[in-house]
């Protein structure tokens, strides 16, 4: 999981960020990654291949890594051994200054700023980094929220949002810069059930709507069945499986099918 000390959406100034063009979903490849902290491994061996444009989600019990895996990607940290290529650019060996795609990540707590209304936190980064003027970032921020439900709630204050709501401004405040590859820590986290549908729903929309690459990390497996194209099983730092929903329901693997059974029985046990 990460920490709260960074805010659920960043881009680093490396990061290409005067470039304020089209989003374009990129591809990712990961190769033989590992990662050991203190003499334990936490990630052996990782493969990965997504698609540009996919729709990605790692799941897998708590403590497996899925946060570890989701930090190398954004660069956050070193890998010990391997490779992570995003749209063909080894990201650990590019000069950062020279990339050309754009990311961001939606971090488990929304971490919206109190103080300020919807319009301000989504167009906070856009205003401070002077994208564009004024009245053309009015319209981004319009059509970012429109994007997840919530267009003409510009002059609302976050306190006055629901979880789900304040979740939906924090995706609409990492859209607004325009990334190729937007990365989700445990979406699902503190919502309920019928808020997560909702929030589910939002995320398939925007890939009907906006040409970029999902990376999900939950252990919420339902969510992930409902709206990936693939999924990754991480166990133990391993993957365990990787596949479209309808192959992980119906994988013979053991430890897919008890992760299945005691995500769907909410108890543990063998299946
Ligand atoms: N910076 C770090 N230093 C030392 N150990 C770490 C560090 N970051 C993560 N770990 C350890 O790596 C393991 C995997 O952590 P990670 O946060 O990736 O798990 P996770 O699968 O995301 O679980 P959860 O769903 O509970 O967040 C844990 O045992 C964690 O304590």
């Amino acid at each position: 999981m990460f920490s709260g000390l960074f805010a659920d959406w960043f881009v680093p100034e490396s990061h290409g960020v005067t470039n304020y063009a089209e989003p374009r979903g990129v591809s990712l490849r990961i190769e033989g990654l590992s990662k050991s902290f203190d003499g334990r491994a936490v990630l052996r061996d990782i493969h990965l291949d997504i698609a540009p444009g996919e729709t990605f989600s790692i799941i897998g019990p708590s403590g497996t890594g899925k946060s570890v895996l989701l930090k190398h990607i954004v660069g956050l940290i070193e890998p010990d051994a391997g490779r992570i290529h995003i749209d063909g650019e080894d990201i650990s060996a590019a000069d950062k200054g020279a990339s050309s795609y754009r990311y961001s990540m939606v971090f488990q707590t929304s971490a919206l700023f109190n103080s300020l209304t919807v319009g301000e936190n989504v167009g906070l980064w856009l205003r401070e980094k002077r994208v564009c003027p004024e009245e053309r970032i009015r319209a981004i921020v319009a059509e970012k929220l429109a994007l997840v439900g919530l267009e003409g709630n510009e002059e609302k204050l976050i306190s006055e949002l629901s979880g789900g709501m304040k979740k939906r401004v924090a995706i609409a405040r990492s859209l607004a810069m325009n990334p190729d590859l937007i990365l989700y820590d445990e979406p699902t986290a503190e919502l309920d059930p019928i808020t997560s549908d909702e929030l589910a729903q939002v995320i398939m929309d925007l890939k009907a709507k906006v040409n970029l690459t999902t990376v999900i990390v939950t252990h919420d497996l339902s969510f992930a069945l409902y709206l990936s194209d693939r999924i990754a099983m991480i166990d133990g730092g391993e993957i365990v499986v990787v596949g479209t929903p309808d192959e992980i329901k119906n994988s013979q693997n053991p430890v897919v099918r008890k992760f299945l059974y005691t995500n769907t029985k909410g108890i543990k046990g063998d299946v």
